[in-house]
């Protein structure tokens, strides 16, 4: 008779879920595999390729026609016509945060996540969100969502299906998915309506509250405009918006104010800056805030340690041939690891050493690739201030 052990039992189980890894993963992929064998680097996890699935849309001719039409309706006019709603919003999340003083443990990523969240409403969709609906935990629903597709990018044993879905990540994910939905549906339902009607008044209204601020041309009003898109591509955008805007820039903002904490000298310094360029009463300008310097050095050092867009992948549409004998085959996800690049030695003296003074214009020459806090090229940060980012 067959004794199988329990021991037998999970060799067979361990087997099968190899066998199953190789042929749905390595199998399928082994052109793939192949050709990156000829890319030098380090040892590359088998990990990284799905990520592409999760961030972006191969569809590039839809991509391009969508990102013509953000570019026009999202420039420098329509950031600075922000300027004074966020001068209110900063000033009540200041006293959010004074709140805190005193807290041993301060939940600053929750506080500030709520604000990039209604700000991000109010400029770019020009909706005002009531913190009390089910909207307004809008922070929790995305910042589950990163989370979670972190889980799956980063555990390799998430990027077998069977897994992910047994393991009911899928389940917990489709909740919040299906949540953010409903909220995009009904920014678009009641845009519509506002627009159809003027005079909302709903848990979402259409409107700019504060009264003597200049309504801005919220992004959302020019796709809606337009006619060349169909409600489903709005809401496509919207959703992109959603998820690209509130979290990267919460996680910017907590990882200054931890900076901040460590480094007392560098909070002073920015103080003063801040207090000298722009004052205490009155609405910054733009030119105000082209003469924060030192404040945007701190910001881009803050980008660079820690990356709010730590990895991001693209498809390769067709071939590539990336010199030294290296072909990137069409249809491969070619991650690129800002992280890892933003604290290489190779590519930054003293990498772990936080260090404003590393962007100063005479500061040595580094690779122009090796700083990608919002990312490079065509399809880079549409929220990126200007061009002094880059
Ligand atoms: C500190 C804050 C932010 C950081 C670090 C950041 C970073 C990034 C990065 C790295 C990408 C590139 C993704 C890629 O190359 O695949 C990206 C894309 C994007 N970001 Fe930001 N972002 C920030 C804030 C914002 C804001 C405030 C907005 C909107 C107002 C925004 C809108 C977008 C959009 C729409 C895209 C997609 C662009 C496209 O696919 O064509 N981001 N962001």
């Amino acid at each position: 008779m067959l004794f199988v052990t329990i021991s037998q039992y999970l060799a067979i189980a361990c087997l099968s879920v190899l066998c199953i890894w190789y042929i749905d993963h390595r199998w399928k992929r082994r052109k793939w595999y192949s050709c990156a064998k000829n890319v030098p680097g380090p040892y590359a996890l088998p990990v990284i390729g799905a990520a592409y699935h999760f961030l972006s849309d191969p569809s590039r001719a839809k991509w391009r026609r969508h990102r013509k039409l953000i570019n026009s309706s999202f420039g420098q006019k329509a950031l600075h016509s922000f300027l004074p709603i966020m001068a209110v919003r900063s000033g009540d999340l200041v006293k959010d945060l004074q709140n805190t003083v005193g807290d041993k443990i301060a939940p600053l990523y929750h506080i500030i996540s709520r604000y990039t969240v209604e700000l991000t409403f109010q400029t770019a969709f020009g909706v005002n969100m009531n913190l009390n609906s089910i909207e307004g935990k809008l922070d929790e629903v995305i910042d589950k969502m990163i989370e979670l597709l972190t889980e799956r990018i980063l555990k390799i044993w998430n990027h077998l299906d069977i897994i992910w879905y047994l393991s009911g990540k899928q389940k917990e994910f489709q909740y919040y998915q299906n949540r953010l939905r409903e909220v995009v549906n009904e920014v678009v339902k009641r845009k519509m309506e506002g627009e159809r009607s003027k005079d909302s008044e709903t848990e979402i209204e259409v409107a700019n509250d504060h009264e003597n601020l200049p309504r801005s041309a919220a992004f959302l009003d020019s796709l809606m405009a337009n006619t060349d898109l169909d409600e489903s591509e709005i809401k496509d955008e919207v959703n992109t918006f959603i998820i690209a805007a509130t979290d990267t820039t919460a996680k910017a903002l907590t990882s200054l104010f931890a900076i901040f904490g460590i480094y007392p000298d560098i909070q002073e310094k920015v103080y003063r800056e801040v207090i000298e360029k722009v004052g205490l009463v009155g609405d910054p300008t733009p030119e105000d805030l082209s003469q924060l310097e030192y404040t945007e050095r701190v910001i881009k050092e803050v980008l660079r340690l820690f990356p709010p867009g730590f990895m991001i992948s693209r498809y390769a549409s067709g071939d590539i041939d990336i010199g030294d004998n290296i072909t990137v085959p069409e249809g491969a996800s070619i991650a690129i690891p800002i992280l890892q690049i933003h604290r290489s030695g190779e590519y930054w003296e003293d990498p772990l050493k936080f260090d404003p003074d590393r962007f100063l214009p005479d500061a040595a020459k580094r690779h122009p690739l090796s700083y990608l806090g919002f990312s490079h090229g065509p399809r880079n940060c549409i929220g990126k201030h200007g061009n002094s980012y880059s």
